[in-house]
């Protein structure tokens, strides 16, 4: 049976725990990073983040967010480095934003929440495919990107473009030849923790790895991405927004930072 969840006031985050008592657990996710706690980690490697555009393969409206899929099959999308030991295979990409400008980002940065955040999913490949390594505790590590609103992202119209084609839930539609690299800050500069998906079944499976510098979005891009709907065709039309999990408590977890 599929438990029906949301991010309305009946289904929304405060309700997650009565079917994902997870929700309260010690490792949940997002949190809010404050930049004065987090401890700089030497010994932390720079990220390796190595993408093959050719493994772009779809976009999708899942009726929480849209994700762009990409071919897991091989070692050509990975991370490596940072705080992750072994290779971790890129699996999709997705954004978390909100009705207005003052809210949509996951983590937030000392109280300060971002207009959108984006989610870069890989999974390690000591594990033999993604769900498998979705319920362990080192199976999986999301590069977080804030995006703050500024100038029009050339880099995200690609994406912002095929949108119109998946504004249903259900919707999904093919999506070749795209290197998230290019929606990266140029800096690598992150915090890392351990904490979990930030939607049901809220499995406490991820490495955080949260990028310190935002890449910027226009307020015309981002009215392109409150236009999706969380609803299928045929249903009462309900806009995609405000689709974030607030911070959950740090319960004596470390951030470790990459710069000082
Ligand atoms: C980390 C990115 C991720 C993975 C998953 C979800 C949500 C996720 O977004 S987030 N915001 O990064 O935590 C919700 C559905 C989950 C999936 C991981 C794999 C599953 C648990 C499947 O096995 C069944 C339901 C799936
Ligand atoms: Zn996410």
């Amino acid at each position: 049976m599929s438990h029906a969840w949301g991010y309305g006031a009946q289904d929304g985050p405060d309700t997650w725990a009565e079917s994902f008592p997870i929700a309260n657990g010690p490792r949940q996710s997002p949190i809010d990073i404050v930049p004065t706690q987090a401890q700089h980690d030497p010994a932390l490697k720079h990220l390796k983040l190595k993408y093959d555009p050719a493994t772009a393969k779809g976009i999708l409206n899942n009726g929480h967010t849209f994700q762009v899929d990409f071919t897991d099959d091989d070692n050509s999308s990975t991370l490596a480095g940072g705080p992750v030991t072994g290779i971790y295979r890129l699996k999709q990409f997705h954004f978390h934003w909100g009705s207005g400008d003052d809210k949509g980002s996951e983590h937030t940065i000392a109280g300060t929440r971002f207009p959108c955040e984006l989610h870069l999913v890989h999974w390690n490949t000591k594990y033999p495919n993604f769900g498998e390594a979705a319920s362990k505790p080192d199976g999986l590590a999301v590069v977080g990107v804030f995006l703050k609103i500024g100038s029009a992202n050339p880099r995200l119209q690609k994406v912002i473009d095929a949108l119109d084609e998946i504004r249903s839930k259900g919707r999904q539609t093919t999506f070749s030849n795209f290197d998230p690299k290019t929606l990266l800050p140029a800096a690598l500069d992150f915090w890392t923790y351990e904490g979990s998906l930030t939607t049901p079944p809220l499995l406490e499976s991820v490495t955080w790895i949260v990028l310190k510098d935002p890449v910027s979005v226009s307020p015309a891009q981002m009215a392109k991405f409150r236009s999706l709907l969380f609803t299928s065709e045929g249903e009462a039309p309900c806009c995609m927004v405000d689709n974030f999990r607030p911070p959950q408590p740090l319960k004596g977890r470390k951030v470790r930072a990459s710069f000082k």
